[in-house]
């Protein structure tokens, strides 16, 4: 038996890891195996990668430089950890996919959805989640939000501008629109138990 695969996604502060421990702990409650894993990282070289894409000034990378070393961190994620969980028949619960790269680096970094879905392609043969969770919540909430995690900074990516977080949501919303039968666009606003059960309505028919 094949497990499920899930991602979470959607831009900064929106509640991505905070529901995805909250849907973990549901469905172990149903018996299952859940793998929690994590982009940039998930795999012993993939953190390794995650730390010189996160550290360092905003120029430290080309974008396109950047843009190959998500594509290599997640090509080990999912040869060392995605897919033997899978096959053990584990569910796995990712925070960050491709979609993050179609969003951060396709769109709002200007190099294209062909690009990014090309180093994929290479990386890790094209594979996708069954589902794909996208948590929508205001900028405006998800920066008061923000303000108390990040009192002490935030990482190279995160600290970007206003408009290029602008572009990440826009992008988001196209691949939504774009994939309608893999995504499921979620209001992230409210009580954590509010989002968490819409989510869990969202991958219902999955079990
Ligand atoms: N429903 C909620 N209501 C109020 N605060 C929340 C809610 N969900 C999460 N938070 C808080 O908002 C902050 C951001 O949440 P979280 O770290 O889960 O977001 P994220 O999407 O994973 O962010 P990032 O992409 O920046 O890592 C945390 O301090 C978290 O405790
Ligand atoms: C997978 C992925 C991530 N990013 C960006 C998005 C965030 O700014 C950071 C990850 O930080 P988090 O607190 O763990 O969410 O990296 C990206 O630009 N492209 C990607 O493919």
């Amino acid at each position: 038996m094949t497990g499920r695969f899930i991602s979470l996604e959607g831009g900064e502060g929106v509640g991505k890891s905070t529901q995805l421990r909250r849907l973990a702990e549901a469905l172990r409650g149903r018996g299952l195996e859940v793998v929690e894993t994590r982009e940039p990282g998930g795999s012993p070289g993939a953190e390794a990668i995650r730390r010189l894409l996160l550290e360092g000034a905003d120029e430290r990378w080309t974008a396109e430089a950047e843009a190959l070393l998500f594509a290599a961190a997640r090509a080990d994620h999912v040869a060392r950890t995605i897919r033997p969980a899978l096959a053990r028949g584990a569910w796995v619960l990712c925070d960050r996919f491709l979609d993050s790269s179609l969003a951060y680096q396709g769109g709002a970094g200007g190099l294209g959805g062909e690009a990014i879905r090309s180093l994929h392609e290479v990386g890790s043969h094209g594979f996708l989640p069954d589902r794909t969770l996208l948590l929508e919540l205001s900028p405006e909430r998800a920066a008061a939000r923000l303000a108390v995690r990040d009192a002490a900074g935030s990482d190279r990516i995160g600290g970007r501008g206003a408009d290029y977080h602008a572009g990440v949501a826009a992008a988001f919303v196209a691949l939504a629109e774009a994939d309608p039968a893999r995504f499921r666009r979620i209001d992230a606003s409210g009580d954590a138990d509010a989002v968490t059960a819409r989510l869990l309505s969202a991958i219902e028919d999955l079990s």
